[in-house]
């Protein structure tokens, strides 16, 4: 299975010096190897570019950057290299890589003062001042670099990781960060990127391959990871020739309330497209025509209450319970919420409502079943675990949460993160801000509630069921835009999802 961790930036040494033991391979022709990967990439987003400027300190960032420079200037293409060094203590390959440069008549300026970097007019700046190294906030000369580069309108490209960005937590940086357009890192995202605050200096970013040695990236511990198509895809379960209703699960959906009925179609449009055996969807009586009416496969239970949930009867045949989609938070809802928890020991994923009381009243969460998914949007988890100073605060957060419960969070956003009772947190790299819509997270219940009846784990089903949620959403924007995207046209497109997801899971199996 393609490693897909995420590893901290200190580790990266670790992982270079097994890659250059093993394969063999000398550290001069590993940077080689990830400056040319950086320059391929580079001239497929820049294809009509032809000034390029390198911006260049003195570490192997700066190493990669002399190469690139010789790389873009063997093209014939018009390239400067601005050496940023505050001293002449460069590490020992980027000394070679800039005299590689110049001796083959690369043009070299040394900037010894901010006022004197003068880019080139139409150039791209290359920003090779700072990678995986960096330890410290960056000011002085290198800070006052950052901020004159800043001011300009250039694209800015980073190798490896925007200059002055820590690789994990910037709570205390209050350095000079380079804000660039893209940037191409090596071989596995940094946590930073994942981050919304971190988005205006990150850019774009891709992965780049750099062949660091497949032992030591399978064994090498890691407690993040990022969610590809192969690691989910491997996960979903296929239904066996004889499979039939009973045997792909019975979903039960405590989802709607009279004033928000909408969330318990979407929920159950969401299931129903997700393959369980059987849908019920318990609602106030209110809404029973209504479900009837949108998703006809579905079962519906109705409640004692008229308008909002207050308690369910019959639990004997159900496989998971999704529940909270739009059921309000009245005293009635507390209650039957409390009598369900009281006697559901098994697979259930709680949303929206339901986690808004489970934050007001610390009793309930005391009632969850261990490995309950739980789905909230950040508002919605700063209420269950209080507020975060930043990012990677929110982040640490979530993890102690869901081991001191010993539940699954899915903290919902343009990069879900699905955190584990054991430490591990998975981030999502699908969908897209055409979903940021109300009722986008109602569709990912119910395909997460439906993924538990059928059989799924706890992990599994938020796995599978974010990823397919986020690739669902990319689909409908691909066909219609972003802006124009619906809700309910996510559940309508989980199908091809699944479809492409089962194909590449036989293939896989041949
Ligand atoms: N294994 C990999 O992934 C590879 C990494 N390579 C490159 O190597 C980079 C890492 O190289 P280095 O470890 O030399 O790190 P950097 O190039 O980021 O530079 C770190 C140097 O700057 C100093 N420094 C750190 N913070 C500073 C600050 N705020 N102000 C002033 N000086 C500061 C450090 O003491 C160190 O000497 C990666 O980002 C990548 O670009 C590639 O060359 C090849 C393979
Ligand atoms: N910028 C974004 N990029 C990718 N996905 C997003 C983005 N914004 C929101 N989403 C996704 O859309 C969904 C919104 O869910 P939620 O906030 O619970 O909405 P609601 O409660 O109205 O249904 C989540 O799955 C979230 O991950
Ligand atoms: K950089």
């Amino acid at each position: 299975m393609k490693n897909n961790k995420i590893f901290k930036t200190s580790d990266l040494q670790k992982l270079d010096k097994y890659t250059i033991e093993n394969e063999p391979v000398t550290s001069l022709d590993l940077m080689e190897r990830a400056a040319t990967v950086f320059t391929e990439k580079l001239l497929i987003f820049f294809p009509n570019s032809h000034i390029f400027n390198i911006l260049a300190g003195s570490g192997n960032n700066g190493g990669d950057g002399y190469v690139v420079a010789r790389l873009l200037h063997q093209k014939g293409l018009n390239v400067k290299a601005f050496g940023l060094h505050e001293n002449d203590c460069l590490s020992p390959d980027c000394a070679v890589n800039r005299k590689r440069f110049i001796d083959m008549g690369g043009c070299y300026i040394e900037v010894k003062n901010p006022d004197n970097l003068q880019p080139d007019e139409n150039s791209v700046l290359v920003d090779a001042i700072f990678g995986a190294g960096l330890n410290r906030p960056v000011t002085g000369f290198l800070g006052d670099i950052i901020h004159r580069i800043n001011c300009l309108s250039h694209p800015v490209v980073a190798i490896d990781m925007p200059s002055g960005l820590m690789g994990e937590d910037n709570g205390e940086n209050n350095g000079a960060i380079i804000k660039a357009d893209y940037t191409f890192t090596f071989q596995f995202p940094k946590l930073a990127f994942m981050f919304p605050e971190n988005v205006v200096y990150v850019g774009h970013w891709e992965v780049l391959d750099i062949r660091l040695h497949p032992i030591i990236l399978r064994e090498y511990p890691a407690a993040y990871y990022y969610l590809t198509e192969e690691v989910v895809a491997s996960r979903l379960l296929i239904p066996g020739k004889f499979s039939h209703k009973g045997t792909l699960g019975n979903t039960l959906l405590i989802v709607g309330s009279y004033s928000m009925m909408g969330a318990a179609m979407l929920a159950a449009k969401g299931a129903i497209r997700s393959g369980t055996g059987l849908l019920s969807v318990h609602v106030p009586r209110k809404l029973k025509e209504m479900i009837h009416l949108s998703v006809p496969e579905a079962l519906v239970e109705v409640d004692r209450n008229e308008f909002c949930f207050s308690g369910v009867d019959n639990l004997s045949r159900i496989q998971a319970v999704g529940i909270g989609s739009g059921i309000g938070t009245s005293p009635v809802t507390a209650e039957g919420i409390r009598q369900l928890l009281s006697v559901w020991r098994g697979k259930i994923v709680l949303d929206a409502d339901a986690l808004n009381l489970l934050a007001a009243d610390s009793g309930l969460l005391e009632l969850l079943p261990k490995g309950a998914v739980l789905t909230p949007h950040p508002k919605e988890f700063e209420r269950l675990a209080g507020k975060s100073v930043n990012d990677f605060d929110r982040l640490n957060k979530l993890s102690t949460f869901a081991s001191l419960h010993q539940v699954y969070v899915v903290l919902k956003g343009a990069h879900t993160i699905i955190a584990t009772p054991e430490g591990e947190c998975y981030f999502n790299m699908t969908g897209n801000p055409g979903m940021a819509k109300g009722g986008a997270g109602d569709v990912l219940t119910g395909i997460i509630a439906a993924l538990l009846a059928s059989g799924h784990s706890s992990l599994d089903a938020a796995i599978i069921g974010v990823y397919a949620h986020g690739w669902a959403g990319d689909l409908v924007a691909e066909e219609q835009g972003m802006r124009g995207t619906r809700a309910g046209d996510i559940a309508d497109k989980l199908g091809w999802v699944w479809k492409k997801m089962e194909t590449y899971n036989m293939a896989k199996q041949r």
